[in-house]
């Protein structure tokens, strides 16, 4: 808004009664004396008036062209305009106070009154100015917003009104499914056909995909292809190049991981031993997961954690402690002999000693390793099942039965483990007593350390992945090695190797003149800094498309490129609730207070929502809704759809097992609604993560094993099923939850909705290696949360979500209201619930208690249950291997587990095989 308020300009004032009554009656030498000579005044006042009206004819001018409705009143342009208005209003009042000495006359007051009249007019028309033009607007291009596509659909009026607005900033803000790259295309249109130049178009997107889909609805719908649309880098690069001359080359991603790859295989075969030493000791630590204090309830919980943990070593056995799988896996990786626990014959037993076993046995060389757990003060850790008085008594035992017995002891600490030392003491005190130390080779190492599907490859991605997010992140190598704890050795050496890279990484772009993504943007960003007019000029319009996770270095590139009077217009589509990019640099807060990062914006909110069905849009409000800060939306459903989601709750009695049900089931589903006549394409089945989660793969099996097409994440991802034409439809999409952003379907399943690591939320953030070079604090559970709502989103029709008994995410909780359970035998109710279940006899018990008539085990394709029948109520025989419906059976407990029993009023029907 301007400086001018709508108030009503103020008609001129009449003198007071005092003072008319001074006028009149005070002497008029006296007058004079006080107020000096009339008619010096009178000319003053003649002078000023003539000036205001000067001043009023310009403003006239200005405000024909200004307001010439063939175009949107821009902030900035308000602003100049507006503050000529004010000092015109201002001046105005002045003078209409001017009213001692002289009386006015009444042509003064006539030519004051007309000055007035078109203050106010002018006021009036500025401020309706834009609304009209709106309209107006609305009225000329309705073709542009009408019949949108085959079903004649028409672009609603906050839409439209988004389109037209054309401010220098413009936000419009919307949930999922509003339409949002809808009315980006049409901005684009709409500018054409008003006349602006396609080449000064640009709209700038975060993904290829995001790009592709603008570039097709721009040509398929408007046949318009010289529009710029990329992504924000090549975007970027573009700008970096032209200050630059294209003199540097760019490289990607696969050059930085071919980077990563051939610098680590040289330092490992000789060039850099410290790198070599920290690599093989992150290897060596690679699968150990050491329970983290803040990832539990309460400190009991955690020590309770920490002391039932055990540790699988490289040789395959497993040890009580971290040190104790460092000191066995260093022995291993040196081609030490070494017995864990071997009983010492030759030590003393009494009645009140056990025999002894100390830690390893070395037998080639008759010495023996014991790591005592204390530290420097000689304290042990909490999670001891002895006291440090105890510990100490035993470890003098050990000494003296070394002592008397002229076997050779080395000692270790765990204070040695805690400060990173304990390898090389343990190096120092072997090679003193003998010892032959001959390192394995790294292809040994690595096929001991990392099991099938996470070869080298995945490591290499991973230090890859370091160096790009240090780079996202603007970290420097010296920042992530003070950063580091080594009270988590996995993370530790990882780091120390990944920072060393890093500075090699640096250095090598540097000698060789190559620029990565994010570099284009620094460089870019300081090219628009150095020579604004130049860039600025270039475009009249720059459309941003999911604004809300747009990285900070890109939006220092937006900024750079909109600050100043000849700037384009910046247009942000975007869903502070859809926010999910927080870990590649994302931050919500420049979409949330867009206006104070930016300036004044023209705001539009899109609430009418097409997509989600009623139910699945207020699930997904009321779950945003449990978070602590994002912009209050109030979404209205307009689909027509109607749905009630399901929660399909599945068990196993391992990981393996339960991955292998959820594939099952989620095909089972898709059959399901390919049997009701839909195509493959119109089914997507999202996770949270869809790399290291078995059960994408499992799906992916069970929907080839099914000759059911599917596309997964990357191109050559996908399955067609023999004889299938080539190049024929889609097949069903199976996605990572980020992945399926900008995406929908009609039916959507999302697969473990579950604690634990995989799962949405995973509430385990075990020592996750990137964290070094990420910020920790935006990894939270709100964008989470976020995550979720956008996989629930996507829906167009219905919504499955599978979870695993016992591990159900907090979030269906939020959203309990709107769920309806499907019945299965692992959640087939609340205890004293009578419920009818369909269920194969998996197995029958022979002998089962006297009471009972039969007992067994019930089983779906969710997982299976106990189930007893009693001999008293006469109940009806079942058979194993035979599936039944069973009607008015009980939901029952027994020890903790649910069961269920046979009542007096059950009945059963037995199913044909295959018949569902
Ligand atoms: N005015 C409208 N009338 C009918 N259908 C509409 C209208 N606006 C949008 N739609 C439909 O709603 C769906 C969502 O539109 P679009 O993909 O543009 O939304 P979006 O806001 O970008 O979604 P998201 O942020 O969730 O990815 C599309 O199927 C689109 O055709």
């Amino acid at each position: 808004m301007g400086t001018v308020g709508t108030n009503e300009i103020e008609s001129v004032d009449e003198p007071s009664l005092p003072v008319r009554l001074f006028r009149r009656y005070a002497p008029d030498p006296l007058v004079r004396l006080w107020l000096g000579d009339p008619d010096e005044r009178r000319r003053k006042f003649e002078s000023a008036l003539a000036t205001l009206e000067d001043e009023l004819a310009s403003l006239n001018e200005e405000q024909t062209a200004l307001l010439d409705g063939e175009h949107y009143l821009t902030t900035r342009e308000r602003r100049g305009f507006s503050e000529s208005l004010q000092r015109a209003i201002d001046e105005y009042d002045e003078l209409r106070s001017t009213t001692w000495p002289f009386p006015y006359s009444s042509n003064d007051r006539d030519r004051l009154d007309s000055i007035r009249s078109e203050l106010q007019g002018i006021t009036a028309r500025l401020d309706g100015y834009n609304e009209e033009f709106v309209e107006r607007q609305l009225e000329q291009y309705e073709n542009l917003f009408t019949d949108i596509d085959e079903a004649d659909h028409d672009l609603n009026r906050d839409q439209r009104k988004a389109v037209v607005r054309n401010d220098e900033y413009n936000q419009v803000i919307a949930g999922a499914g509003t339409g949002k790259t809808l009315v980006l295309t049409h901005r684009i249109a709409y500018q054409i056909e008003r006349g602006v130049d396609p080449d000064r178009i640009a709209a700038v997107t975060l993904t290829r995909n995001a790009r592709d889909e603008i570039q097709k609805r721009l040509d398929e719908r408007f046949g318009i292809t010289e529009v710029t649309v990329e992504t924000f880098h090549s975007f970027a690069n573009g700008i970096a190049r032209q200050a630059t001359d294209g003199h540097r080359s760019t490289i990607d991603d696969r050059d930085r991981r071919n980077f990563v790859e051939e610098r680590i295989r040289d330092k490992l075969d000789g060039d850099d031993a410290a790198f070599a030493r920290h690599y093989r000791q992150f290897l060596t630590h690679y699968s150990t997961e050491t329970p983290v204090p803040n990832d539990h309830e309460s400190r009991a919980e955690y020590v309770r954690a920490r002391s039932e943990r055990s540790y699988e070593t490289l040789a395959g056995e497993t040890v009580a402690s971290q040190a104790e799988k460092a000191i066995a896996d260093f022995l291993f990786t040196h081609g030490v002999e070494y017995q864990y626990e071997a009983i010492a014959e030759w030590a003393e037993t009494g009645e009140d000693r056990d025999v002894y076993s100390p830690d390893f046995s070395l037998p080639e060389y008759d010495i023996t390793i014991e790591h005592w757990g204390i530290d420097e003060n000689g304290a042990v850790a909490p999670w001891f099942a002895w006291t440090s008085e105890e510990y100490r008594e035993k470890l003098a035992w050990a000494r003296q039965q070394f002592a008397s017995s002229g076997h050779t002891l080395v000692e270790t600490y765990d204070f040695e483990y805690w400060a990173g030392t304990l390898e090389k003491a343990l190096t120092h005190r072997l090679a003193r007593h003998g010892v032959r130390l001959d390192p394995m080779s790294f292809d040994d190492l690595v096929d001991h350390a990392l099991d099938d599907h996470e070869r080298e490859q995945h490591l290499i991605g991973l230090f890859a992945k370091f160096i790009d997010n240090a780079g996202t992140f603007d970290t420097d190598p010296d920042e992530i090695r003070a950063d580091l704890s080594r009270h988590d050795p996995r993370e530790y050496h990882f780091g120390v190797c990944g920072s060393i890279l890093l500075e090699e990484y640096e250095d090598w772009k540097r000698r060789n003149g190559l620029v990565d993504f994010d570099d284009m943007i620094y460089d870019a960003v300081a090219a628009v800094r150095e020579d604004p007019d130049r860039f600025q000029s270039q475009f009249e319009h720059v459309l941003v498309d999911e604004f809300q996770d747009v990285a900070i270095s890109q939006i220092r590139l937006l900024d750079a490129l909109t600050d100043g009077p000849d700037a384009p217009h910046l247009f942000c589509v975007g869903d502070d609730w859809q926010s999910i990019y927080a870990f590649r640099g994302a931050v919500v807060e420049y979409f949330v207070d867009f206006e104070e990062y930016f300036g004044p914006a023209a705001i539009t909110e899109l609430r009418e929502t097409y997509r989600c069905p009623a139910t699945v849009l207020e699930a997904s409000t009321d779950l945003i809704a449990n978070n602590p800060t994002q912009i209050e939306k109030s979404p209205v459903a307009c689909s027509g759809r109607e749905t009630t989601p399901r929660l399909h709750v599945l068990d196993g009695y391992d990981e393996w097992q339960y991955a292998d049900r959820v594939g099952e089931y989620a095909a089972t589903l898709v059959e399901q609604y390919l049997n009701e006549d839909s195509d493959p394409e119109d089914v997507m089945i999202l996770s949270r993560y869809d790399s290291g989660a078995p059960f994408v793969d499992q799906v992916k099996e069970a929907l080839e094993a099914r000759s059911i097409p599917y596309d997964g994440k990357a191109d050559g991802d996908r399955y067609r099923p023999d004889g299938a034409p080539a190049g024929s439809g889609a097949g069903v999409s199976v996605f990572s939850a980020h992945q399926a952003k900008g995406r929908e379907a009609p039916h959507v399943i999302l697969l473990h909705v579950a604690r634990g690591e995989d799962g949405f939320a995973p509430d385990v953030r075990n020592n996750e290696l990137l964290n070094p070079v990420r910020d920790v604090s935006a990894n939270t559970d709100a964008e989470e949360r976020r995550l979720f709502y956008v996989a629930l989103t996507r829906s167009e029709a219905t919504l499955d979500l599978l979870t695993k008994a016992g591990e159900e995410s907090g979030f269906l909780d939020e959203i309990d209201a709107y769920l309806a359970r499907s019945e299965s035998v692992v959640d087939p109710g609340e205890v004293g619930d009578r419920v009818r279940i369909t269920a194969t006899v998996a197995t029958l018990w022979d002998d089962p208690h006297e009471s009972q008539a039969q007992a067994g085990l019930l089983e779906d394709e969710s997982g299976r249950i106990k189930f007893v029948s009693w001999e008293r109520t006469d109940p009806p025989v079942v058979a194993e291997g035979a599936t039944y419906v069973f009607d008015e059976v009980e939901v029952s407990e027994y020890n903790g587990d649910r069961e269920i029993h046979f009542t007096e009023a059950t009945t059963i029907h037995e199913r044909e095989p295959g018949n569902q």
